[in-house]
């Protein structure tokens, strides 16, 4: 087993879904034994000086990235920090608070890979890209309900941020091991979350359970629901992963034996083992989200994770 904290990064832009997807994963690993950070806490400004400036919280320069990268250091080698903190509350930076890593950290934010010694720093990277119609209603639905914006100011806000959104949100997604998109198949007009497709980009930069197996003949009854084929993401060659939300449980179980192959003990989070709760998890606004391609993304990401542990291997 590994003797230092194993990090995982997962970055998107704002409202992707990484504190949601972030939960079903802490929640699989064990949450006494993860310790989650939002680098939205490294913001350099507080919410009326980043008014006064006319800076996004998405700029490098709006955010402390040389202390964000010393503390990754810090985590990667088992020390502690005194991290930062920015209140979502009421837009102001506060009293620092010392953080001593567990087993497993997983930070989630904006800006995790803008700096090549930063990307050094994860053990598995991750990249949140759904499409940007969804993203809005998530953001808009998200900072209604908890952040106390109108919808006009959240519509106003996305506006203003895109440029910084292009210019340094999206070209993160290069450095990454696993980009996940969640989106609604053609045929779901009104898009219900709880039926949405997720397509996995899988780079070749962390070796992947071997999915060919759902390639053979004898498994052609999965292909209406899942399918694994060869493409090419910002111009490298990737293999894609896709999962309909319609997939039968009996389709989930074969891509969950190929997950449990390697590693048994993902087994207890399986419906494998007869398992309720797969995929299910509270989502940042409190309601309740359960789905085949969310259970199997956390479960992908949590097998790289003990992996990169050596723990069960
Ligand atoms: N996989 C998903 N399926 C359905 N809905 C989702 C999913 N992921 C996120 N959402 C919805 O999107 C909203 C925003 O997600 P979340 O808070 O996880 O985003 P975030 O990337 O952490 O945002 P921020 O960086 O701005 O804090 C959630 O409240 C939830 O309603
Ligand atoms: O993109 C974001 C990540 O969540 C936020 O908008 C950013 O952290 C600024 O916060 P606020 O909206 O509270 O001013």
């Amino acid at each position: 087993m590994s003797t230092r904290p194993i990090i995982l990064g997962i970055v998107g832009d704002s409202a992707a879904g990484k504190t949601t997807l972030t939960r079903g994963i802490a929640q699989i690993l064990g949450e006494e034994d993860v310790t989650v950070i939002c680098t939205d806490d490294y913001h350099r400004y507080d919410r009326k000086q980043r008014a006064e400036k006319g800076i996004s919280a998405l700029h490098p320069d709006c955010n402390y990235l040389d202390i964000m990268q010393q503390h990754l250091n810090q985590l990667r080698t088992g020390q502690p920090i005194l991290k930062p903190i920015y209140n979502h509350d009421n837009g102001m930076l506060e009293t620092p608070e010392y953080i001593k890593p567990t087993k497993f950290v997983i930070i989630e934010g904006l800006l995790g890979y803008a700096t090549r010694a930063c990307q050094d720093c994860f053990d598995v990277k991750v990249f949140l890209a759904p499409p940007e119609s969804l993203r809005t209603q998530w953001k808009v639905k998200r900072d209604t309900a908890k952040r106390g914006y109108t919808t006009e100011e959240v519509l106003e806000q996305l506006r203003k941020r895109e440029s910084d959104s292009e210019e340094f949100i999206r070209p993160q997604r290069q450095w990454t091991d696993i980009v996940v998109s969640f989106y609604p198949s053609a045929e779901q007009i009104h898009g219900n979350d709880l039926m949405l497709n997720v397509r996995l980009v899988l780079r070749p930069t962390i070796p992947h359970p071997n999915f060919t197996r759902i390639l053979d003949p004898s498994k052609s009854h999965l292909s209406s629901a899942i399918r694994l084929e060869l493409d090419r993401d910002m111009g490298k060659p990737v293999d894609v992963l896709e999962v309909d939300g319609h997939a039968t449980s009996e389709q989930v179980k074969e891509l969950e034996r190929i997950l449990c192959n390697d590693i048994p003990y993902l087994g207890k989070f399986c419906s494998l083992e007869g398992n309720q709760d797969i995929g299910k998890i509270i989502g940042t606004t409190g309601e309740t989200l359960q789905s085949y391609p969310l259970a199997l993304t956390q479960l992908l990401i949590t097998y790289h994770m003990l992996k990169a542990a050596r723990i069960y291997q």
